[in-house]
């Protein structure tokens, strides 16, 4: 099978998850459509990260299927499963940069994994990063320690960015970043977005990041999917945790063109 012609980039089918009795996901369905960011919220503890490291193929759920680009996580050769990994890129919490690297090195790394880029070929490709990110090249000798919280999601999105993928996952990317700066990084994944014509998988507590960036949201809650669709429907499901979560003060602010004051 080949994904010529299929707009469904992931497709999880019945999927459950158990950590010894402790029961995560029952039967969770969905696909993810080439081009949409699809977000993922739920209550703490409600298998958003687990979920998200399934569809990276970090962790086997106990049941169900997960195809990525039209290929089963579960029945492919080392060969594909390696294809696929390097059409994904993924922007882990708190940027996870390898700290004893610099900046250069930590966008390089994949990059030199290929084994088939000669030196040149990767400094041009580091830099074009950079500048896709907007991190100026004076910065790319600088060990992670040495940058600002903001720098370092942007060089870490670079990192992600590093094998040009079609598909990128987002686990909590503005965590960590005032307003200001969640806000312009927020922007920055908007239009990288479009010019890169990327499918995004997105784990955010974040309303504003949520509202700003979604085009349809996966809520997680009592083991289940309870509800999947563009915000204006998620809204009005009646489920205590979406009302609690979108209805309360703090979504009230966040989606004020959406929820009328009460
Ligand atoms: N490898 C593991 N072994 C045992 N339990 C695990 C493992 N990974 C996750 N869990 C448990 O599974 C549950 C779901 O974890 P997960 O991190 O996916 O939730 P989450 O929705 O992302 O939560 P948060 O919003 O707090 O980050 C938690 O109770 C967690 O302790």
């Amino acid at each position: 099978m080949n994904d010529m012609g299929e707009d469904r980039v992931i497709e999880i089918e019945g999927l459950y998850t158990r950590f010894g009795s402790h029961e995560i996901h029952q039967d969770i369905s969905l696909s993810v459509y080439r081009g949409e960011v699809l977000t993922l919220v739920g209550g703490s503890g409600s298998g958003k990260t687990t979920l998200l490291r399934q569809m990276l193929g970090l962790e086997t759920p106990v049941q169900g299927n997960i195809k990525i680009f039209g290929y089963s996580r579960y029945d492919c050769n080392l060969e594909l499963l390696r294809s696929l990994r390097n059409r994904s890129g993924v922007l882990f919490q708190q940027g996870a940069l390898f700290s004893a690297l610099t900046v250069y090195d930590n966008i390089a790394l994949p990059m030199r994994e290929l084994h088939c880029l000669d030196d040149e070929m990767i400094r041009d490709l580091v830099m074009l990063k950079l500048d896709m990110v907007d991190v100026d090249p004076q910065h790319a000798n600088k060990r992670p320690a040495e940058l600002s919280g903001g720098m370092i999601k942007r060089v870490a999105l670079a990192r992600a960015l590093a094998l040009d993928p079609e598909l990128l996952f987002l686990d909590e990317p503005t965590a960590g970043l005032d307003p200001g700066l969640s806000e312009s990084f927020v922007e920055l994944i908007q239009t990288l977005r479009q010019e890169l014509t990327l499918t995004i998988v997105m784990v955010t507590h974040d309303l504003d990041t949520l509202a700003a960036i979604s085009s349809r949201i996966a809520v997680l809650a009592d083991q289940r999917l309870v509800g999947l669709g563009q915000l204006q429907e998620i809204i009005r499901i009646d489920h205590p945790f979406i009302k609690d979560f979108f209805l309360g003060e703090r979504g009230r602010n966040a989606l004020r063109h959406l929820v009328p004051p009460s």
